[in-house]
């Protein structure tokens, strides 16, 4: 593919929704710009869609172009967009780019996530470039400074806020007191959620993101399937209350970290102190902390979601493997060569955060100490506060809260079923674990 400046590079979208859209007028906008930093005019030689008919016009790009026929636009392409999103059919049309020899770039998470060995060995095979910047923490440059700029590093942890809408759900509860309905739905007005909300709030997403994260971070195979995953969906009132009383606020967190020569990925609520940088990541913010041996501590921070954000990525990704196909040559590939295991949750090692009511009576303290103790989980400090008799209950009782220190998942879990098991514990009304402190 070297020396071929003076010919224009044929570019396919596939999708032309949030994403797609963006792209595609950001692209008609910049197209003087982009054949200078490419070498070579970029030509847009169709955009597949679902509906042909529609009024596209605000995209700039001439409506001939439009085609429902995506198997066929990816056959005369030199470079794929994909920003369809989902498995298919998405992965065939990638790898049906591929065999005709097209490089693709794509934001679709959760087909990396689900199948992105496959892709890799395709574009391999087929000697072409597989991009996807976009696909984590939307216009921040986060998987090229994994999978390049600390190539020559150890990562130790990754660390962060990785989906847009439960941070702006979480962000809005917080903050105006919206209720999550109210919250998710202008998070979607916004075009931050997925098409299917489930998505965002049952944590897929972060966790389609935590694994490519650690896939790169630990150059190991990390499948969605692989990461604990729990969402915001649970996060009630009183886990919110119970944060502002700690000075704290709750955020939706992927952390994947080396663990006992594997490695822990997880997504799930977590308090962090309000004086923590992430508690201040606001709307549909993404941060990530990225700790490396050498490196030291970084810090990536914008935008990871919207629109024109995830078409700055994508954009970038455009250029890069134009580029290449330029002055040839690939960019990186899969590099799986450490294959960590991954370890499971109950060996993650975290805090929790506990709120109980219990009975007012003698003893009630040694028997709810015990309980940690029995499952060798030592308590940083505990908190108690009268809550006198009421029409609903006529006993008095008290709300203890109980800030844990570091101890394994599993006996953390195992502590906090034994303590919903005890006589004199009237109700467990919030477990949060706390990260970040
Ligand atoms: N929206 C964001 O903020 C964001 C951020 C990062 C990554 N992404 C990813 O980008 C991708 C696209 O997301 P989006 O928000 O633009 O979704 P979207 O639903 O707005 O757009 C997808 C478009 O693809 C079209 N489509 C579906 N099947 C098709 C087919 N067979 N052929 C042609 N078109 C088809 C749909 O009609 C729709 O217009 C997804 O993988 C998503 O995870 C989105
Ligand atoms: N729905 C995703 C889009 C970006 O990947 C989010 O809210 O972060
Ligand atoms: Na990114």
């Amino acid at each position: 593919m070297t020396g071929q400046a003076s010919r224009s590079l044929r570019v396919a979208l596939l999708g032309c929704g949030v994403v797609g859209s963006a792209v595609a007028r950001l692209l008609t906008e910049h197209a003087d710009d982009m054949r200078a930093r490419v070498g070579a005019p970029l030509e847009i030689v169709g955009i597949a869609v679902r509906r042909a008919g529609r009024d596209r016009s605000a995209t700039g790009v001439d409506a001939a172009l439009f085609t429902t026929d995506a198997d066929d636009l990816v056959t005369r392409a030199d470079v794929v967009v994909e920003v369809i999103g989902g498995i298919e059919p998405a992965r065939s049309l990638i790898l049906r780019a591929m065999e005709h020899g097209a490089s693709v770039v794509t934001a679709n998470k959760a087909l990396l996530a689900e199948d992105g060995p496959t892709l890799y060995a395709a574009a391999a095979r087929h000697g072409v470039d597989l991009y996807y910047e976009a696909a984590v923490a939307g216009a921040i440059p986060l998987l090229r400074p994994l999978r390049e700029s600390l190539a020559g590093d150890e990562v130790h942890q990754v660390l962060g806020i990785v989906n847009g809408t439960t941070n702006y759900v979480l962000d809005k509860m917080d903050r105006t007191g919206a209720s999550f309905a109210d919250a998710l739905e202008q998070a979607q007005a916004l075009g931050y959620a997925e098409a299917d909300p489930t998505a965002d709030v049952e944590g897929f997403d972060a966790a389609a993101k935590a694994a490519i994260l650690a896939s790169l971070a630990f150059h190991s195979r990390v499948a969605g399937k692989d990461v604990h995953r729990e969402g915001i969906t649970d996060v009630t009132a009183a886990d919110v209350a119970a944060a502002r009383e700690m000075d704290s606020v709750i955020k939706l967190l992927a952390i994947c970290e080396r663990l006992d020569g594997g490695i822990s990925v997880r997504v799930h609520p977590a308090m962090i102190p309000r004086s923590h940088p992430l508690a201040g990541v606001g709307d549909a913010y993404n941060a990530v902390f990225v700790e490396a041996d050498a490196a030291g501590q970084l810090m990536f921070y914008g935008r990871g979601a919207g629109g024109d954000p995830t078409a700055s990525a994508v954009l970038g990704d455009i250029v890069a493997v134009a580029q290449h196909r330029v002055a040839g040559g690939l960019g990186p590939g899969e590099s799986s060569y450490a294959d960590l295991p991954v370890r499971p949750m109950g060996d993650a090692l975290t805090r929790y955060h506990i709120s109980l009511d219990v009975a007012d009576r003698p003893g009630v303290l040694a028997k709810v100490a015990s309980a940690f103790a029995d499952h060798g989980v030592s308590i940083e400090t505990v908190r108690q506060r009268l809550v006198p008799a009421d029409d609903e209950r006529p006993e008095s009782g008290a709300n203890l809260v109980v800030v844990t220190h570091t101890a394994t998942d599993a006996a953390l879990s195992a502590t906090v079923a034994s303590l919903r098991d005890l006589d004199v514990v009237r109700d467990v009304t919030s477990v949060m674990r706390v990260e970040g402190s």
